[in-house]
């Protein structure tokens, strides 16, 4: 698997701000990677996904230093099009994209936009709203859906335009947790069936912890972890004073670290979590 994004010393600072939203950040993503986000408040993680997109710094002014670079070629260089193509992103309240009055003109616009013929974009609606489960609301304003489905139609007319790689801002921040479950249960299939690459910022860290193949913990403009889920909970207390809030998971298993009664790696597996508190119990029933 290839690098496909590389980014390598970039600060940024908007302009008349007092310091750079982003310092130093040097970070590579591979190929089919389910990439979670977390970190505080204002910490710089809208900042991070913004520059991968490209909207910074073509979108924005400011003062930028260092590159990002998506499949080997600098993203200052690339131009609208191409990074259409590549990136797709979703925010966090759905109504900030729609354009139209119908769900399917919704899902056709960004394809009629890059110019795809009619069949082409017929067959690709199709396919989405399958997958998105909006078979039946293709002919509902866009408006008049639940907070859930709204969702669900950003994130297929991104799909529809099939980049390679989807970020998504808080996606779920607005949904109650139906609509959180299916807007994680879609992009688990984007990532393990359509083989793209995500990249969620998110506050839920327990079904994020559970998706994502490695976590990025972004505090003060820094990166200051990135690692697989295993080796990102080792320490605890320094990600709680973070400002992180673990995993329930995490949460027991360091209390049970604490207490002398387990060695082994973290897991934010609930199953796993069972199994090892269930062998403490049978190992303490057998000593006594
Ligand atoms: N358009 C902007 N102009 C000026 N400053 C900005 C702008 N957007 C963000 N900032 C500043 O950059 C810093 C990082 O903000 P950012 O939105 O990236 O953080 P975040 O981690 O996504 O926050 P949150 O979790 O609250 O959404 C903050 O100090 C914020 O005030």
């Amino acid at each position: 698997m290839g690098k496909i994004i590389e980014i390598n010393h970039l600060t940024w600072q908007y302009t008349d701000t007092e310091k750079p939203a982003l310092v130093d950040v040097n970070l590579d993503i591979e190929d089919n990677m389910f990439i979670g986000v977390c970190g505080p408040n204002e910490s710089g993680k809208t900042t991070l996904v913004s520059c991968i997109k490209g909207l910074i710094p073509h979108n924005f002014i400011g003062s930028y230093t260092g590159e990002v670079r998506l499949f080997g070629k600098n993203i200052r260089d690339l131009r609208a099009k191409e990074l259409a193509e590549y990136v797709g992103f979703v925010f966090a309240d759905p109504e900030a994209q729609f354009t139209s009055m119908s769900v399917e003109e919704e899902l056709a616009f960004g394809m009629e936009n890059i110019g795809l013929g009619s069949d082409e974009i017929r067959e690709r609606i199709d396919w989405v709203a399958k997958i998105t489960n909006l078979e039946n609301l293709l002919d509902k304003s866009p408006y008049d859906l639940s907070g859930g489905q709204k969702q669900r139609v950003a994130i297929a007319s991104v799909l529809a335009m099939q980049p390679k790689i989807v970020i998504l801002d808080e996606p779920t921040s607005m949904l109650d947790p139906m609509g959180k479950d299916s807007v994680f249960n879609i992009c688990a299939r984007m990532k393990e069936e359509l083989n793209m690459t995500i990249i969620m910022v998110e506050h839920t860290m327990d079904r994020l912890a559970r998706l994502s193949d490695r976590l990025i913990l972004v505090h003060n403009g820094k990166i200051e972890r990135y690692a697989e889920p295993e080796h990102f909970f080792e320490n605890v207390d320094e990600l709680v004073e973070m400002g992180l809030n673990p995993p329930a998971s995490i949460v027991f298993l360091d209390q049970l670290k604490r207490a002398g009664l387990y060695e082994g790696p973290m897991t934010t597996s609930v199953e796993e979590t069972i199994e090892i508190a269930q062998s403490i119990c049978a190992r303490k029933e057998s000593v006594q």
